[in-house]
């Protein structure tokens, strides 16, 4: 999953080992490489890689009401790194598996919102940790209809707990400010919408 394309295409680097450190859930790799610095001058480096897969998310709006669909579950990565309580608030997003990135977030929206969504833009692709996780996460926006909205859950079988939750667009920018919501991903979504998408005043 991490790479599509054979790890030949820079030729300042050049991999000589892989080792697979855990693969209990997701995959823990120790790759040593050289590296050949501005200057000429060649190192050998070693770095950890986090591989759970790519991903995608989406920002639900409604421009008529105002708001935006989120979700709320507990993350315990953000728990135990000083998070009031791990209750995340995020837009809608999911692991992409073996699906394509359009397939996949309309998979997740449903599963996680009950929104089946229609029309879906496309805003950016980012990677989210670049120094040590592999992953790239596809970003979209869809209008939704608020009596499409579910009850939420996600699937029970997996742990997951997934509340829905409807913000007017104004107070989910405040909550930016105020740090009630801190997901790298949403906050993008949310900037992108007030500058660039559904919610711009120009
Ligand atoms: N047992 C077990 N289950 C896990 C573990 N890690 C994740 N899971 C389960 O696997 C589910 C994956 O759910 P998805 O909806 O597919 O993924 P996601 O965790 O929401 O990930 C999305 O959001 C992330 C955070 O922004 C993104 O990083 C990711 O790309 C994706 O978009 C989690 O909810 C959880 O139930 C683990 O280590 N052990
Ligand atoms: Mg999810």
């Amino acid at each position: 999953m991490t790479s599509s394309t054979s790890l030949s295409r820079n030729p300042r680097v050049r991999v000589r080992n892989v080792e697979l450190l855990s693969s209990a859930w997701y995959v823990l790799r120790r790759t040593t490489f050289d590296y050949q610095h501005r200057d000429g001058r060649w190192t050998t480096e070693q770095r950890e890689t986090y591989d759970r897969g790519n991903g995608a998310t989406v920002l639900l709006y409604d421009t008529a009401g105002g708001t935006v669909l989120l979700t709320r579950q507990f993350r315990y990565p953000v728990y135990v790194n000083d998070h009031p309580d791990g209750m995340f608030l995020e837009t809608t997003a999911g692991l992409l598996d073996t699906d394509d990135p359009e397939t996949a977030i309309r998979r997740e929206a449903q599963e996680e919102t009950g929104v089946r969504i229609g029309a879906l833009e496309h805003v950016f692709d980012v990677y989210t940790s670049p120094g040590s996780v592999t992953e790239r996460l596809h970003c979209y926006a869809a209008p939704y209809d608020p009596a499409d909205r579910g009850e939420g859950g996600g699937i029970a079988d997996e742990g997951e707990d997934i509340e829905v939750l409807e913000l007017r667009f104004e107070d989910a920018l405040k909550m930016i400010e105020t740090g009630e919501i801190a997901d790298a991903k949403t906050i993008m979504l949310l900037q992108w919408a007030a500058l660039r998408g559904p919610f711009r005043t120009d």
